[in-house]
């Protein structure tokens, strides 16, 4: 018995690289764009799970392999157990939706909502015919848009609003897993509140488990189960989220956690780019020299990690099973760090 409604095992998605002129001129190969490189993660059922990262670490192509809009490089994503294959059944699809940043890109600015709303209905065959408008003005209830914004086009609504068109354009689907992708950052500080408080709202009402892609540290401390923390493509650090808030312990965590205010809710500028202090440029040296003549492969945070030890020359294998209830984190200091700040296993989320 389970309570996993999602599972991404090994997961990889690379990009082709982009050939320069100055490529093409010396010669040179560019490597491949690693935006996803072997990432293990579970979701629970009726659980919001935060990931968080810098920009260009990978989460935004995460989210998407999840959706099926990128087919994976590598591994597997299983949804209630079952993996899901290249080509998805309609169910499959319907049953993991996202909610995008910017929903105006998103959103088809020639049809009105109603219409975009009733060609998904019909497509999907979710309701009979003649219950399209009564399931539409349900949808526009649920996101909390009056019945008379079903006759209007997205550009004629405000930020905040043309969010919730969005997420009712999500749920029509019935889906069971969400990803919002950042679905908050391109609004008003004043209108993000009440986005966030409808997404836990709905995720109640509707039995919802959510994975929350944001930059935002203080809206995932104030919302998310869990939190994973991705770097370059890789999952670095996972545990409950007051844990891992109160108590990271991946240095990378450490930078990104302690570069916002502590206070829940606060309005105060978020940074999630982070700069290592840097006085350990000698051990960063030693240790991409010591890498070069042993051909190992570093690890990635070593050339910013203010922790930078020569053992860093070793990239730290990935996170155990994320099965494991208890906080991960793949750092060859975790061991010694675990040992400072106590027990480190906490119960997972039921
Ligand atoms: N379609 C694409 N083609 C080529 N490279 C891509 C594509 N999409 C993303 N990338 C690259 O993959 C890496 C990860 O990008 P991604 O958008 O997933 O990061 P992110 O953590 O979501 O960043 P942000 O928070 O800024 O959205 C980046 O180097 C990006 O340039």
């Amino acid at each position: 018995m389970t309570n996993e409604i999602l599972a991404v095992e090994g997961l990889a998605r690379h990009f082709a690289p982009h050939v320069s002129v100055i490529d093409r001129l010396f010669g040179t190969k560019p490597t491949e764009n690693r935006a996803v490189d072997g990432v293990d993660l579970v979701l629970h059922k009726g659980e919001t799970l935060g990931l968080v990262g810098e920009s260009g670490s990978g989460k935004s192509t995460l989210a998407r392999a999840i959706v099926g809009l990128h087919p994976p490089t590598a591994g597997v994503i299983r949804y209630d157990g079952e993996v899901l294959p290249a080509k998805r059944t309609r169910a499959q699809q319907r049953a993991i939706q996202m909610v995008f940043q910017d929903p105006y890109s998103s959103l088809n600015p020639r049809m009105t909502v109603g219409q975009m709303l009733a060609e998904l209905l019909r497509f999907h065959k979710l309701v009979p015919r003649d219950k399209v408008r009564e399931r539409s003005r349900e949808l526009m209830h649920l996101v909390g848009l009056p019945e008379r914004a079903l006759g209007q086009r997205p550009r004629q609504f405000s930020g905040g609003q043309r969010q919730r068109v969005g997420i009712a354009r999500a749920l029509a689907l019935e889906p069971t897993v969400l990803l919002a992708d950042e679905p908050v950052s391109a609004l008003d500080v004043s209108v993000q509140a009440t986005i966030i408080n409808l997404f836990a709202d709905l995720k109640d009402t509707l039995d919802l488990s959510v994975i929350f892609v944001s930059h935002n540290m203080a809206v995932v401390r104030q919302i998310c189960d869990r939190t994973a923390v991705m770097y370059r493509g890789r999952i670095v650090e996972t545990g409950s989220t007051g844990t891992l808030f109160d108590d990271p312990v991946h240095p990378y965590t450490r930078l990104l956690t302690g570069s916002v205010p502590r206070l829940v809710g606060s309005e105060g500028p978020v940074r999630a780019e982070v700069e290592a202090e840097d006085d350990r440029g000698d051990v960063r040296q030693e240790v991409a020299a010591s890498a070069a003549r042993d051909g190992t492969t570093p690890c990635r945070f070593a050339d910013r990690c203010p922790s930078v030890v020569a053992e860093c020359a070793v990239e730290p294998p990935l996170l155990p099973d994320p099965r494991d209830p208890a906080r991960l984190a793949a750092c060859v200091h975790v061991p010694r760090l675990a040992e400072v700040v106590g027990a480190d296993a906490e119960p997972g989320p039921t």
